[in-house]
């Protein structure tokens, strides 16, 4: 016979060794309750109780048997399992992007306020061109558009209609222009005004992607739900970024020392700096030279706008102090591009060391640039992602330059945030993903913009059309002519014979080489070297030129199978040539326009629009609309997105980092968290015994209840672990503990029931109970809590035994603490 033990403030454990009282199996292993028909029951494994007999005085077959290493099977399900299990998933995602932080809640303020402080100044930067919203004259019959209230539908068109009297006052006989949109149920009209208030085009990720339904005139209840998941979704990611924004400003170094070499460094720069040059070069240095933080600045520029030299008098700062600087290029031949320039710049400083890690090295001169970085003999290291990997060990690496963050992995992508923390990093970018864009002007992330083009540069003349072999050879010939270079880019590697044997008939005297990624590297490294030279006058290659490269002769590309391309990598090819004064032209062949899809059509027509100069940034948010979403964001933003359309997100994204400070979940103290519910739970004495130390196992339950959920869990692991599935009762009192855990994170104060009524009463504001209500997966849970005054109320079918009652708050609380990943919490 089971003999019961009361632990009544499971804080006391001299209650364990005293009090015996008589056995109540029905009251340990009572697990449910419901109306059945001869009115309450109540659940035990093997019976089955009703009201009138609702004693717990019956006996059972089950009850506890110690079980050392393996759970039960039974434990897989239980409610602590499952709430382990999404514990850890939380706590092994947020470990994984590094960036979990704890701070007090007064530094968190003052964060807050920073962050809102950029976040004003970002939007003071966006001015004119802030919204997603579309312009209902730019829409195309067939186009997928998103009402805020009512869903997706389809653009009609834009027609003259008689006004309804609600929207215009006049006669019936006036008319105006209405969008008219189908929607699945009907087909709607809307006031030309009203429209570009309300409707944003419905952009997919994945450009295969297309809505598969549209919503309903007379039940906007799905569009509701997407919506909702699309915001609770935007909110976690605005708590990420906060994370690590506020991780990342806790940092601290010393300002870099303003000294008179910069001043000799400045005056080698060639050139007059354009005004947003200029302005680039101020905001770097101040950076460097005046702020504790360390830097995490973009530079967007237009290719070609001259964003090198930031970074070059960015490094020069750093180096000159004594730090290391690593230039992180996407490709390899960009790599040595930039070694190439960094080594002319920087050669009249003999002290300064610069050093290119590539796979055209040796493995021996590889492992002589390895140490020499790990040494700090070497100031300046250009190099791929391999400089990211574990075996370059820096000796005092100060900044880090990033090219065209976007054209890197994941992984990469993770690792250079990393880098985040602990040094400056300098990003420059051409193509300016959105995202990257909107986060640099909204608070997360500084940005330089420089959108007017160096004196002198001449628009790049585009030419679109189908193949032919006569306008090839007249595109080369003119620039041949004229003295020039030309690139020849394929999509693929196979095709670059066959246009080789083809142009060496076609101009025997001319030197024409290949170029692809794949090639040997001292074949590839020579190879593109003589065409920087000029040796070479005709470049056939791959998309390997795409980025950065800056050839001033080469002033015609030709780019065939054009379609295959993405449009921010043919805006990147294209902006290859054109970087000198020199009228540059680039051709653009597609197969036969029968063979293209409606997608590349449009993508091809976007890229003909953006002709002149400076127009990357609208491209890029053209193309993000189009293709390529998944490569900016991560597979799961995508999904997100998929709820409501890119537009749509942006919107939503902007409006929750402007109210970041409303979405915060104040904790309150684990002891001042009151739960009156007047449950005692009995260990059995079998339980007792079997414990190697019974004491100090319930004060270490208690120790780690306090200290937070990750060790609460850990904690309950390891019981389990060791001792096996704990009997009801011990699953009671962890319960409670769980309970009261999961309530001081929420800042619930106080827990209380009343017949039916449950009250907790908490400091959370309306703003954040709804939130977290709307990101409840359960409608039970969801729809029993309402939030009055400063409590969370619920009101239950029925009154329920207090064990009931307990695991009924244990559900409600986990529901609600799921929650916590969207929040603030400070
Ligand atoms: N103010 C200027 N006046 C004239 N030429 C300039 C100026 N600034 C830079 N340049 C020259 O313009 C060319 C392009 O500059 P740079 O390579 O810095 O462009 P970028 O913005 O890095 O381009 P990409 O995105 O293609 O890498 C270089 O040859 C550079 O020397």
């Amino acid at each position: 016979m089971a003999l019961l033990l009361p632990i009544p403030a499971l804080n006391s454990s001299s209650a364990i060794r005293g009090l015996r009282v008589p056995p109540c199996p029905g009251a340990s292993f009572c697990c449910g309750v419901g109306l059945g028909r001869r009115g309450l029951v109540c659940w035990v494994p093997n019976a089955v109780y009703t009201a009138q007999t609702h004693t717990h005085t019956q006996s059972t077959e089950q009850q506890w048997k110690p079980k050392s290493g393996k759970r039960e099977d039974s434990a897989e399900g239980d409610a602590i399992t499952i709430l382990n299990e999404r514990i850890r998933r939380e706590q092994s995602k947020r470990e994984g992007s590094g960036t979990r932080t704890v701070m007090e809640s007064e530094e968190a303020d003052k964060y807050i306020e920073m962050v809102k402080q950029q976040q004003q100044r970002g939007l003071e930067k966006l001015r004119g061109d802030a919204g997603y919203k579309v312009d209902p004259y730019t829409l195309r019959s067939g186009d997928y558009v998103v009402h805020k209230k009512v869903g997706i539908g389809r653009f009609v068109g834009i027609k003259l209609d008689s006004a309804s009297p609600s929207f215009n006052s006049a006669s019936k006989t006036d008319s105006i222009e209405y969008v008219f949109i189908e929607y699945a149920d009907g087909m709607a009209k809307l006031p030309v005004k009203q429209a570009s208030r309300l409707l944003y085009r419905y952009n997919l990720p994945n450009e295969t992607k297309r809505p598969r339904t549209l919503s309903k005139l007379s039940d906007t209840s799905v569009w509701e739900k997407r919506k909702t998941k699309g915001k609770i979704a935007i909110q976690k990611m605005v708590v990420d970024l906060m994370e690590l924004y506020l991780h990342r400003l806790k940092q601290r170094r010393p300002p870099y020392p303003l000294t008179p070499a910069m001043t000799h460094f400045v005056s080698q720069f060639p050139y007059q700096p354009t005004p947003d040059q200029q302005q680039a070069f101020i905001d770097v240095h101040k950076d460097l030279t005046a702020r504790e933080t360390p830097m995490d600045r973009l530079i967007c520029g237009d290719v070609g706008f001259g964003k090198t030299e930031v970074a070059l008098r960015a490094i020069f700062c750093v180096v000159s102090a004594g730090k290391q600087a690593m230039v992180l290029a996407p490709t390899i031949v960009l790599a040595k591009q930039h070694f190439d320039v960094i080594s002319d710049r920087f050669s009249i400083y003999p002290d300064i060391k610069v050093g290119l890690l590539s796979r055209f090295q040796t493995k021996a001169e590889k492992e002589g640039h390895l140490d020499m970085i790990k040494k700090g003999q070497l100031d300046i290291i250009v190099g791929t992602h391999s400089l990211l990997g574990s075996r370059v060990v820096y000796n005092n690496l100060g900044l880090l330059v990033v090219d065209e963050e976007q054209r890197f992995g994941v992984k990469q992508k993770e690792k250079i945030a990393s880098f985040k923390t602990s040094v400056d990093v300098l990003t420059l970018s051409a193509t300016p993903i959105p995202r990257t864009l909107y986060l640099a002007l909204t608070g997360f992330r500084d940005v330089s913009l420089i959108s007017t083009p160096p004196p002198e540069r001449v628009p790049i003349k585009s030419h679109l059309s189908a193949y032919s072999k006569e306008k090839v050879l007249s595109a080369i010939k003119h620039e041949l002519d004229r003295g020039g270079q030309v690139f020849y880019v394929l999509p693929r590697i196979k095709g670059l014979e066959e246009v080789m044997d083809f142009l060496e008939q076609s101009f025997p005297n001319v030197e024409i080489a290949i170029a692809h990624g794949k090639q040997y590297s001292k074949q590839l490294e020579e190879t593109m070297e003589n065409f920087a030279q000029g040796e070479i006058k005709i470049l056939i290659c791959t998309n390997i030129v795409e980025s950065g490269l800056d050839i001033q002769n080469a002033n015609t590309i030709i780019i065939q199978d054009v379609q295959q391309f993405g449009l921010a990598q043919l805006y990147q090819l294209r902006g290859r040539v054109g970087r000198a004064d020199k009228e540059a032209h680039a051709y653009l062949f597609y197969p036969e326009k029968s063979l293209l899809t409606d997608q590349a059509l449009e993508r091809l027509a976007a890229l003909e629009e953006c002709c002149e100069l400076g127009q990357g940034f609208q491209l890029a948010e053209k193309d993000m609309g189009i293709r390529g979403f998944g490569t900016i964001f991560g597979e799961q933003q995508t999904g997100d997105v998929g709820n409501v359309g890119i537009d749509l997100f942006f919107e939503m994204l902007f409006e929750s980092l402007s109210k970041v400070d409303e979405h915060r979940v104040v904790s309150v103290p684990y002891w001042s968290v009151e739960i009156d519910l007047n449950i005692n739970p009995h260990l059995p004495s079998e339980y007792i015994n079997y414990l190697e130390n019974p004491m100090e196992i319930i004060h270490e339950a208690e120790k780690a209840a306090e200290k937070d959920i990750w060790s609460l869990m850990h904690y309950a692991e390891n019981l389990r672990r060791q001792y096996g599935k704990e009997p009801h009762s011990m699953e009671i009192l962890l319960k409670k503990l769980y309970a009261r855990r999961m309530a001081a994170d929420l800042g619930i104060s106080k827990i209380y029931a009343s017949g039916k009524m449950v009250f907790m009463k908490t400091s959370m504001k309306k703003k954040v109970f709804k939130l977290i209500t709307e990101s409840m997966a359960s409608d039970v849970y969801r729809n029993s809590l309402v939030f009055e005054g400063d409590q969370i109320k619920a009101e239950l079918l029925l009154e329920l035994p207090r064990e009931q009652l307990l695991n009924w708050i244990f559900q409600c609380l986990a529901e609600l603490h799921a929650s916590l990943p969207a929040l603030i919490k400070y």
